[in-house]
């Protein structure tokens, strides 16, 4: 098993399932995962579908979980958050078994941002969507720290102000901007910040972006924010990579204002698309990059996507192209 050739050319045909439906499953449960009250249903349902089952019992074990069951099972299916869903699909890449065994989703976590994004709903529906799912070759982002090995990622990878989890958070910044909710109210720590002097540079030529930025969002799963709401495409083997330029705190500090920012004021982002950038900052120390919440040090990386890497069934509501998607 390879891992998946970005420089062939992919067509949106024949990216349906072609390997049949898997004869075996593991769920890889973290039981600490959102509020961990999952865990008896996800068990129960585990074994009415005849699947097997495995608990994390550590940080980071869902990586090693998911590497050595990649040569035991047709899928792999992670219970939990984002972070979970990273990392068994971590294990699957470092066992280069991507795209041949699949991966699926049971949403146990707090924000369950990309579950929410391939329309999966809930942990019962879950389920139906791994029996019966239509199953879609989707697209997944890496990032490959100054030669070392290429580290997957789902939804985004962040850098700059990054995202701690904020109490001042409200429910309804969370329905509406997702993850992008902290970020936006960690902002207040605008103030003590100096912003990263970066450079992306598209491999494929065009246009790039250089200068001084606040946040830079390299989005796989999930698109930046706007009034349009954050549809976005999967399948285009493009990441969609929105910078915010950064300012004068004082236009930023206060309660809301960068949400005021997303809404009003277009010209401190900058957007473009790319399937690979080359990211380099020009100070000597490296920064930290989040990718869907793992954190990563760098000073100079490749991000790039990989375009229909990752076999997994998707819910009914899933839309393949959405309108207006990035
Ligand atoms: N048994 C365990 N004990 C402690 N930590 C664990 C265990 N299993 C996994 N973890 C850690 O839990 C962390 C958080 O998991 P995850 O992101 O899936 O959930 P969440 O933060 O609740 O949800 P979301 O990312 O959707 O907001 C991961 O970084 C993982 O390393």
């Amino acid at each position: 098993m390879v891992p998946p050739d970005t420089d062939a050319p992919q067509t949106d045909m024949d990216l349906d399932d072609p390997a049949g439906a898997p004869e075996t499953t593991l769920v890889v449960l973290n039981p600490v995962s959102g509020d961990g009250d999952h865990g008896s249903q996800v068990r129960a349902l585990t074994e009415q579908y005849g699947y097997d089952l495995r608990e994390t019992d550590r940080e980071g074990d869902a990586i090693d979980i998911a590497r050595e069951a990649a040569s035991e099972f047709d899928r792999v299916v992670a219970c939990g958050g984002d972070g979970t869903l990273n990392h068994v699909v971590r294990g699957l890449w470092q066992a280069e078994a991507l795209p041949e065994v699949e991966f699926g989703i049971v949403p146990g976590g707090t924000g369950n941002d990309f579950a929410e994004n391939v329309g999966i709903e809930s942990v019962e529906q879950s389920f139906e969507v791994l029996a019966d799912g239509e199953v879609r070759s989707v697209d997944l982002g890496t990032v490959t720290v100054e030669g070392g090995s290429p580290i997957p990622f789902l939804n985004s990878c962040i850098c700059g102000l990054t995202a701690d989890a904020s109490a001042a958070t409200t429910p309804e910044q969370k329905q509406r901007y997702g993850v992008f909710a902290y970020v936006a109210n960690s902002m207040r720590e605008l103030a003590a910040y100096d912003g990263l002097d970066i450079t992306i540079r598209p491999a494929e030529g065009g246009e790039g972006w250089s200068g001084r930025a606040a946040l830079v969002i390299f989005g796989n799963g999930r698109g930046f924010p706007d009034q349009e709401g954050p549809a976005v495409d999967i399948e285009d083997g493009l990441l969609d990579v929105t910078v915010i330029e950064d300012r004068p705190a004082a236009d930023l500090v206060g309660g809301g204002a960068l949400f005021e920012l997303f809404d009003r004021d277009p010209d401190s982002l900058s957007r473009l698309q790319t399937a690979h950038a080359e990211v380099s900052l020009r100070s000597d120390e490296a920064a930290t990059f989040s990718l869907d919440g793992e954190m990563v040090s760098a000073r100079e990386l490749t991000v790039e996507v990989r375009r229909n890497a990752l076999r997994m069934p998707v819910g009914p509501d899933y839309v393949v192209h959405p309108p207006g998607g990035r």
